[in-house]
Formats: C-alpha cells, structure tokens, sequence
C-alpha cells in the first residue's frame, strides 16, 4: 500500500478494499461475495436494525468462506464479548466504534486485525494509519445512518491507508475515491431495499463503481 503523512501527495493505494456491510443472512453474503466484495461486515452493535446473532453470523461466515473477510462490528461491548464473538462467528477482523481505551484496542490486536472507527471530528492529528493490526477508518457520526461525509474539508487530516465510510453508494463513491484516496471503502444504506436486506442492483454497481474509480486513478497516475 502506498502510503504517506495525512493529506499530503497522497499516493494512489495499490489495492481499493470494497467492503458490503450489514450482512444478515447467507443470500445476501453470496450476492456480495459474488459481485466481488472483499469483505462483508456482520453487525452486532446493541440497537442497530442490521443486528445479527452470532450463530447466523456464523452460517454466514462460513458460507463465504476464507476468500472474502468477515468484519465484526461492535459499538461499546465488552473485551470478551467481542473475544467470543468473533470466535464463534469466524471472523477474520473486528471494527470498533464507540468510546474505548488504547488499551482495550492493544489487547483485541493481540488476536485479531481491527478497524478503529473514527469521527470526522477525531480525525485531525491521526496522521498516517499505523502499519499493523490497527487501521483506522473514518465514519459519520451515526454509523449506519447513509449521510455522506464533506470529503473535500477531511481531505488534509484524512489518514493514508485509512478506510472510509458513511453515506457511500455507487452515485457517489467514485468522488469520494478521487478526493480522499482510501485503502477501503465501505457501505450499507444505500445498499439496501429495506433495513437489514440488500438490493443486489446497488451491491454489484457500488462494487463495480469502486473499483472503475480505483482502477481510473491507477491510470491517471501512472500507477500499474
Ligand atoms: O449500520 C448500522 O446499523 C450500525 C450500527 C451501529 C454501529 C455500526 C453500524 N454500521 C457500521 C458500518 O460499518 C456501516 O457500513 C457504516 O457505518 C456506513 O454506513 P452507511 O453510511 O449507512 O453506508
């Protein structure tokens, strides 16, 4: 991945992740393994409509097996949960959102990559995203809400080889892969024909979208 201080001459990553969120059962896992995902995020945040429970995230997971990620979402829940969770779901990675200690993420890292969510507010002063099984990813303020992000005022405190979340869909997430440059790029809402179940129309041209914008930076600059 091509990476550099925050904002500045940010490289074109080597690698655009798409990842599908709010998986909540095996059709829809297969529609977005088909339509090229790389990764599926199963939701087990408390009050979210896009909850899963952990024995269907696990009929989830290894219905797609290890050729696609499954990223674990989790809002304010206990170190263990998250553990046992994750165990038991097979998932190959954990996203953490909420207010959580440095310590908390250290020792989920010991076990599992983890995406750290971050708010357009908390985002100033991250710099890069470290190398290592913590990457950072930017989200709005109410996951899972659809409202898109002002990626032109994040672009200078946007960290290189973060992930990028929050109102993406395939009218839109060509721009914001030209103006912010992510390593990823995340969905769900407009993803949907209801809370909770995908529209497979809006799955496969966000990931057919994502990947022309990556693959159109790739060319303007030069990059193989
Ligand atoms: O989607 C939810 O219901 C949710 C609830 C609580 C924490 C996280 C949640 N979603 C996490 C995601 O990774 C979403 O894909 C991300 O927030 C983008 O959502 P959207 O803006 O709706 O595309």
């Amino acid at each position: 991945m091509t990476r550099g201080a925050a904002g500045e001459g940010r490289g074109v990553p080597e690698r655009l992740l798409v990842k599908v969120c709010g998986t909540t059962s095996v059709h829809d896992a297969l529609l977005s393994a088909e339509a090229g995902a790389d990764a599926i995020g199963l939701i087990f945040a408390p009050g979210s409509r896009r909850r899963v429970d952990v024995q269907a995230a696990r009929r989830i997971s290894l219905s797609v097996g290890a050729g696609v990620a499954r990223v674990g979402v989790f809002m304010n829940q206990p170190l263990d949960e998250v553990l046992r969770t994750a165990e038991t779901a097979r998932l190959s990675a954990v996203q953490i959102h909420g207010e959580v200690s440095s310590l908390y993420l250290g020792a989920l890292a010991c076990y599992h990559p983890v995406l750290r969510v971050l708010r357009p507010a908390e985002l100033a002063g991250q710099g890069t995203t470290p190398e290592g099984p913590v990457t950072l990813m930017l989200d709005a303020p109410n996951p899972g809400s659809g409202e898109a992000l002002d990626w032109a005022a994040l672009r200078a405190d946007f960290p290189a080889g973060a992930w990028l979340a929050g109102g993406l869909g395939p009218l839109n997430v060509a721009e914001a892969v030209r103006v912010l440059r992510p390593a990823a790029v995340d969905a769900v809402s407009r993803l949907e024909a209801s809370p909770g179940v995908k529209d497979p129309e809006q799955v496969r041209a966000f990931v057919r979208a994502a990947r022309e914008a990556h693959r159109a930076l790739q060319a303007e600059s030069g990059s193989p």
